[in-house]
């Protein structure tokens, strides 16, 4: 049977990573996409804006909206102190399953809860199902029609605080008009741009940091 390319990305992975490195973890899969296959990861340019962005906030409670095959789920993880805890949402029980060998190989298991569903789902059982009483960070890089109804949801149901950072992936490249007309002109938030590129290319692309006012 045909392999797929979340799989081939995974074979890569265990192959050529270190068991228990995150950072080799991180550059295999950037060789990878660079030059094997290219894969719909943050990548390493954008990577380092949002490893400075957990760095800066050092969270305690983050939420990934897409998993996919775990690329952002290990960079964050990986740069979180030791009782925090990162939340990523992944509805596709495929890439579900090859994000969870990945963050497993990484050595990052006990930071991170992977849950097999979808965010529109989950959002809203956050509370009830995992004891969270706010997100300090939520990276959103799922579909890109989501990410407004998303936040919207988030704020209903209470998972937002003063202060809570949302880090929006891909707000130029395929784009969310949509989400950043909001965050700009919402008086709720605080929005700045930080220009970068997609992923291995050289098209402009870049990330939404978004302050939450209350
Ligand atoms: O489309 C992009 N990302 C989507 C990610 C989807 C992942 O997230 C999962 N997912 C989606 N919605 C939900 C959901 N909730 C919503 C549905 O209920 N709940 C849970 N999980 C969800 C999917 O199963 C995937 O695993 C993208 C494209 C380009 C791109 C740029 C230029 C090009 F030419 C081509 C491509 C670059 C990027 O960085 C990109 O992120
Ligand atoms: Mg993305």
């Amino acid at each position: 049977t045909q392999s797929t390319r979340p799989q081939r990305l995974l074979g890569a992975v265990q192959q050529n990573a270190t068991r228990g490195d995150p950072r080799s973890v991180v550059k295999t899969i950037d060789q990878f996409c660079k030059h094997k296959e290219w894969a719909m990861n943050v990548g390493d340019e954008k990577g380092c804006i949002l490893d400075s962005v957990v760095s800066e906030l050092n969270p305690a409670t983050v939420l990934e909206l897409g998993t996919y095959c775990g690329y952002s789920t290990v960079r964050i993880a990986s740069l979180l102190p030791p009782h925090a805890r990162l939340i990523t949402l992944e509805f596709n029980p495929h890439f579900a399953a090859v994000a969870r060998q990945i963050i497993a190989w990484a050595g990052l298991q006990d930071k991170v809860l992977l849950v097999e569903g979808a965010s529109g789902d989950w959002i809203p059982k956050m509370k009830e199902q995992f004891g969270v009483k706010t997100f300090d960070l939520v990276f959103l890089d799922h579909w890109k029609d989501r990410y407004l109804p998303d936040t919207k949801l988030m704020e209903e149901c209470g998972l937002l605080r003063k202060g809570s950072v949302l880090l929006a992936d891909n707000v130029v490249c395929p784009g969310t008009p949509d989400y950043l007309q909001y965050v700009r002109n919402s008086p709720r938030y605080n929005s700045q741009y930080f220009r970068s590129h997609l992923e291995y290319t050289k098209a402009e692309d870049g990330l939404e940091k978004s302050v939450f006012l209350g």
